[in-house]
């Protein structure tokens, strides 16, 4: 025990033992919805899921993934994956990025800050540049900072500034892109009519262009860097408005996934390369997908590809992208403090922890679980394993992805008898819901709950208990509803949802390991993901943090 009273040692719990091998499974994408041809997962073979559900009610529950619930500004903001695995894994409820650079830009303190301070410094010579998703999704991003932002830096003395879009059709419909623009331009147009050089210099779709990772896919980056910094692209368009509209013309052509563009002036030279003395600013404030520009922009030694240029500037992020790695060294607002997260306690208490999914979603189970920190808290205690992603592709075309391989590893984990917690995340839902794709989104749901089995016939076999949630909903509604819950009709079709959504997602406990007297309380009815780390401390024998959210399980007598 500290001075300050502090341990990190948990009380024991009163009635449940200790040792048991627990399996978490995080379904990516997983919500509970009405059953209906938009619902993937119901229409998807699902029998292991199905017979969780039948533990309902003291099995078998729902839980909050949505807006406050995981620290979000309003109950309008869909869950994600990071604010979703921060809430599972920190057992409470923090601001979350959104939340925080409303805040701040609010009252005004974003302005205040060593990190705009940092970046003003080039306003007088140099251009500011605006790297970021344009998209009001709310999940990496949002438009209207990015326009208080521009006002704000306009009211301080900025003379030119460049926009890099990276257009979305994820988070938000596909070919809202073209809106979006529209806004932007506007704004830029009210600017140079104040004086300042304000333009849009290059852009791209996000999953095409900047906004890979965890490092699966180097050359993305590549493309936005050559874009964004050299200003060469392979398609040249005199304003953005036109790139959009032109570039959403080709066959197939989708939000996502548009090619790289530059815009360029009359003699066709690009308008807005990054160069010495320039100031930029990431502007989303999710760390996973701008973590690898982030790193392109600061460091001095890189060989991820070849930059060509390493221009000399003052760079910030709206928020500091990871602490340990203090990436980037500048950054406009804070992130979340998020500290005592339920595996830094578990490890501290002995608790043995394997944690696995494949690239895409690796840093989900450990960086995000871990409160976005990464690294191990003790290597000797905790081994993680990450399964390298197919890359280049869209996940319709493998919907299966790596889930069989995932659970493999995670079964060979569990009857090992080495770990007390194997943790994984399945992706499948999520980042095949994505696309789009209904047909291919079902075979991945069928291809998740096939990894599910896998896992829990590991857990039987060793006399354990599972937990199996999800980190937010995607998969279960893929169609935009009108707010009386009606698909949505645009030019007589219905408008393909590819986002998350705002529906609460199950968690289900079991195995032969769970003490007979365990269910879930009924007292918690609007317990959300926070209230599962308690819950899994619960089950390895421990009583929570009395500030962690509370468990949603009792033990009675049987
Ligand atoms: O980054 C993404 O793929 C989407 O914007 C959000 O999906 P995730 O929160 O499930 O990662
Ligand atoms: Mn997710
Ligand atoms: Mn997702």
């Amino acid at each position: 025990m500290g001075s300050s009273g502090f341990s990190w040692k948990l009380p024991d719990h009163p009635k449940l033992p200790k040792g048991k091998t627990i399996a978490v499974i995080v379904l990516d994408g997983w919500g509970e919805a009405n059953p209906n041809e938009y619902n993937c997962i119901h229409n998807a073979e699902t029998p292991t899921m199905d017979s969780l559900k039948k533990g309902a009610p003291e099995h078998w529950r729902l839980v909050r993934a949505h807006g406050k619930a995981v620290g979000l500004p309003t109950e309008d903001d869909m869950g994600n994956s990071e604010v979703g695995h921060n809430a599972l894994g920190a057992g409470r409820i923090f601001a979350q990025g959104a939340k925080l650079v409303d805040l701040a830009l609010e009252s005004g303190k974003i302005f205040e800050g060593d990190g705009f301070n940092y970046i003003k410094e080039s306003f007088e010579t140099g251009t500011l540049h605006l790297i970021g998703l344009l998209s009001d999704g709310g999940v990496h991003s949002r438009l209207d900072q990015v326009q208080l932002l521009l006002k704000g830096a306009s009211e301080r003395g900025v003379k030119r500034i460049r926009l890099h879009i990276l257009t979305d059709g994820r988070d938000v419909l596909d070919g809202s892109s073209v809106g979006f623009v529209e806004t932007l331009e506007n704004d830029l147009a009210k600017l140079r009519e104040k004086g300042i050089d304000a333009k849009i210099a290059s852009g791209g779709g996000r999953m095409n262009v900047t906004m890979d990772r965890y490092e699966n896919d180097w050359s993305v980056v590549k493309r936005g860097w050559d874009a964004q910094v050299l200003g060469e692209a392979p398609f040249k368009f005199t304003s953005a408005l036109e790139a959009v509209k032109t570039l959403r013309a080709a066959p197939k052509a989708n939000d996502q996934y548009l090619p790289p563009f530059v815009i360029v002036d009359e003699s066709g030279k690009s308008v807005g390369p990054i160069v010495d003395g320039d100031a930029v600013v990431t502007f989303n404030f999710r760390a996973d997908r701008m973590t690898m520009l982030a790193k392109a922009l600061e460091y001095e030694k890189f060989d991820n590809f070849d930059r060509v240029r390493f221009p000399k500037i003052r760079y910030a992020g709206m928020l500091e992208y990871d602490g340990e790695l203090k990436l980037p060294r500048h950054y406009l607002v804070s992130p979340p403090e998020i500290d005592r997260t339920s595996g830094e306690y578990l490890v501290h208490n002995g608790v043995r922890t394997f944690a696995c999914s494949e690239t895409v979603k690796f840093g989900h189970v450990t960086f995000f679980w871990n409160g976005n920190r990464s690294g191990y808290f003790n290597a000797d205690l905790e081994q993680y394993v990450e399964i390298p992603s197919d890359s280049g592709i869209t996940f319709n075309e493998q919907p299966k992805m790596k889930a069989v391989e995932i659970a493999e590893k995670a079964k060979e984990a569990i009857l090992s008898g080495k770990f007390d917690q194997i943790r994984v995340n399945l992706p499948n839902g999520d980042m095949v819901g994505h696309t789009g794709d209904i047909e291919a989104t079902i075979v991945a749901c069928k291809a998740a709950d096939e990894a599910v089995k896998i896992i829990l016939d590991a857990i039987q076999q060793v006399g354990g208990i599972y937990v199996v949630t999800a980190d937010h909903g995607n998969a279960e509604d893929m169609v935009k509803r009108d707010k009386a819950g009606k698909p949505l009709l645009k030019d007589g079709k219905v408008q393909i949802l590819t986002s998350h959504t705002l529906e609460p997602v199950p968690i289900a406990i079991g195995g032969p390991g769970l003490a007979p007297g365990v269910r879930f309380r009924n007292d918690v009815p609007t317990g959300g993901l926070a209230n599962v780390a308690a819950t899994v401390m619960n089950l390895h024998g421990f009583e929570a943090p009395s500030d962690y959210e509370t468990t949603l399980i009792e033990v009675v007598d049987k």
